[in-house]
This record gives structure tokens, C-alpha cells and sequence, in this order.
């Protein structure tokens, strides 16, 4: 186990920020850590880090007790924050060689590691630059490197992709599956679930301070009552019998709006041959029809009855 937190509680004054919280990280995986804004991610990384003081609970890095002067703990740990936090005086060169130095004393050994960081990141082009000159996207991939050149045995990434052109945050993402191959485990946290479905092995659900469900994408799914999702684009207008739909089996939900028919059924069960029938039988045009099997937003309204993205 790489990390193990038990019962986290944090409070800020009257706020109860952590719940309670449990969570296993095992070594090798991509651990994501969904929840909406203001679900406690960020705080429960702080308190993991020993960055900030919590109530009660207990935190374990690497099978040993985490304290705010467990140095040989930190060493292995790479963080990568949501603010960027990079020296504006110092180039791109110069800020990776200077994080990598706090870890690496042996010089030759960390300029290799800042220009393995540097190619890794996709700054070739940007040695020389310092952080103004470069744009949103590129700041934030110096930032990675910044974190990770050292190369720790465990990645904590904070929502790193907030704000980034998607050409920056492809890179990052696949950065993060690249430095996982190679060895390290990584603990992902973000309110995007494409994210979250794209790069992690396992996830946990945070809502108000706690994990609601574990699992990985898969099982996450198979957790609510909720299956297959058809959506039919109508042509036309023509008025819906709904009612004819909802008889179909293990149907759960029919909505018709904007033009969309949408039919859910329960777990285990296809109604797209039957759709298909109905519209047929009554002589209803449609463009595009298409299937989708619950997203984790559906997992996370299901459980909690607010959507991820609130
Ligand atoms: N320093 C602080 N003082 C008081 N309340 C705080 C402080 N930091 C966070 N909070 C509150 O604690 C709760 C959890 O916040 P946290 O930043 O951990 O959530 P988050 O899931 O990381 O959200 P985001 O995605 O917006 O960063 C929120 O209600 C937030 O307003």
C-alpha cells in the first residue's frame, strides 16, 4: 500500500471539510479522486502531504506514519499543486534544475534528469524562457516538471489541467500515463470525469468531505440501477406516446426534449431493437440514434441527486 488514510477528519472552524475519510492507494496504480468543486479534494491532498494540520485520523506513506519532518517520506513524493508555483526570475531551465536540485545533489546526474523532464514535457523549444513568456498551457507542463524530474515514487497531481488547450492537456495526460509505465503510482484529482475515465486504473467519489463509492470505472457503473441510455434525434416534431415507451421493459426513464428522445433502461438490458421498432411503427423520422452505458456523472446523480458539475 502506498498510501493508507484512515478515518481523516478536518475542520475549518465550523465547516467540517473531511468526513471521516478512508482511502487506499496501492502501488502501480492511477488513483482519481473525482468530486465537485468544494468536495474536499484539495484538502484531503494537504493533509495526506502534511501540509496542514487535521482533527483526527491517521495517515500512512509508504507503510510509515506521515509527519510534517518525515523528510525520507517526502523525497519519494512529487506534488503537483493547481496553482502554479514556479519562480518567475529563474527560466524553464533553471526552475526544474533548482526542484530537482533539492532532491539530486549529484550535479551531472540532475542536469540529466532536467533535460529528461524537459523532453519528457515537451519544452525543448523553451529552455531559455522564463515563466511570463510562456503561455497557460506550457506553464503548466513546467510545473509538472518541475515536480517530477526528481522522479518520485509517488505523483500527486491537483487538478492539472484546469484552464489548458487541449493540445497541453493531452500531453499532460498521457505524460501521466507515461510516468505511471515507468514505475511511479499516481493520485489524480480533478472535477473532470473524462479525465478521470481516460488515464485511472481505480477512482473514489468524493462528495461533502467523503468518499461515496469506490471502484473502477467499470464497477463504478454496474453500482446504479441505471444501464443503457438511447438518445434518438427526431426529425420533425411529431408528438411522442411516451407512455408506449415507458411500457417497454426494464425501461426507467423517457424524456423527450429538444428534438432528443432519450430512453434509459435498468442494468443488463438492451431496448434498442425495440426503440428502433417504435419508431418504425409510428412512422417517426430520426437522424442519429445512438447507445451509452451510464458516464460517471450518472454514477455520482444517482448516489447523490446533483449532477458532478454543479
Ligand atoms: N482555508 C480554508 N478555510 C476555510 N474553508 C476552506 C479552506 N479551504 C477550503 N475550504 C472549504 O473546504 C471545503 C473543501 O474545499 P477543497 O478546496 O478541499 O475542495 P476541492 O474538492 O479541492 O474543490 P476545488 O475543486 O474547488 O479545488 C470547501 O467547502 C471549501 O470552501
Amino acid at each position: 500500500m502506498v498510501v493508507e488514510v484512515k478515518n481523516l477528519v478536518k475542520r475549518y472552524g465550523d465547516l467540517l471539510a473531511l468526513d471521516h475519510l478512508n482511502l487506499e492507494v496501492e502501488e502501480g496504480e492511477v488513483f482519481g479522486l473525482l468530486g465537485p468543486n468544494g468536495s474536499g479534494k484539495s484538502t484531503s491532498i494537504n493533509c495526506i502531504l502534511s501540509l496542514l494540520r487535521y482533527s483526527k485520523g491517521d495517515i500512512r506513506i509508504f507503510g510509515k506514519p506521515m509527519r510534517p519532518d518525515a523528510y525520507d517520506i517526502k523525497r519519494n513524493i512529487g506534488v503537483i499543486f493547481q496553482n502554479v508555483a514556479v519562480f518567475n526570475e529563474l527560466t524553464v531551465y533553471d526552475n526544474i534544475q533548482y526542484f530537482c536540485g533539492l532532491y539530486i545533489k549529484d550535479k551531472k546526474e540532475c542536469n540529466r534528469l532536467v533535460d529528461e523532464a524537459i523532453s519528457f514535457v515537451g519544452l525543448e523549444d523553451f529552455k531559455k524562457f522564463y515563466p511570463k513568456k510562456l503561455s497557460g498551457g506550457l506553464l503548466r507542463r513546467l510545473n509538472i516538471a518541475c515536480g517530477i524530474a526528481h522522479k518520485p515514487k509517488l505523483i500527486i497531481l491537483d487538478e492539472p489541467t484546469v484552464a489548458v488547450d487541449p493540445q497541453s492537456r493531452n500531453k499532460i495526460l498521457e505524460g501521466i500515463q507515461e510516468l505511471n509505465r515507468q514505475g511511479a503510482t499516481i493520485i489524480y484529482t480533478s472535477h473532470y470525469m473524462e479525465e478521470v475515465e481516460q488515464i485511472c486504473t481505480r477512482i473514489a467519489i468524493m462528495d461533502k468531505g467523503k468518499i461515496i463509492a469506490t471502484g473502477t470505472t467499470d464497477s463504478l457503473r454496474r453500482l446504479i440501477k441505471t444501464g443503457e441510455k438511447i438518445v434518438a434525434e427526431i426529425i420533425g416534431a411529431p408528438v411522442l406516446d411516451e407512455d408506449g415507451l415507458r411500457a417497454l421493459p426494464r425501461v426507467t426513464d423517457v424524456s423527450y426534449e429538444n428534438g432528443a428522445l432519450t430512453v434509459k433502461s435498468a442494468q443488463g438490458r438492451s431496448n434498442l431493437t425495440e426503440v428502433l421498432e417504435y419508431l418504425k411503427a409510428h412512422d417517426i423520422a430520426y437522424g442519429r440514434i445512438y447507445c451509452e452505458l451510464p458516464t460517471l456523472n450518472d454514477v455520482f446523480l444517482e448516489i447523490t441527486g446533483k449532477q458532478l458539475r454543479d
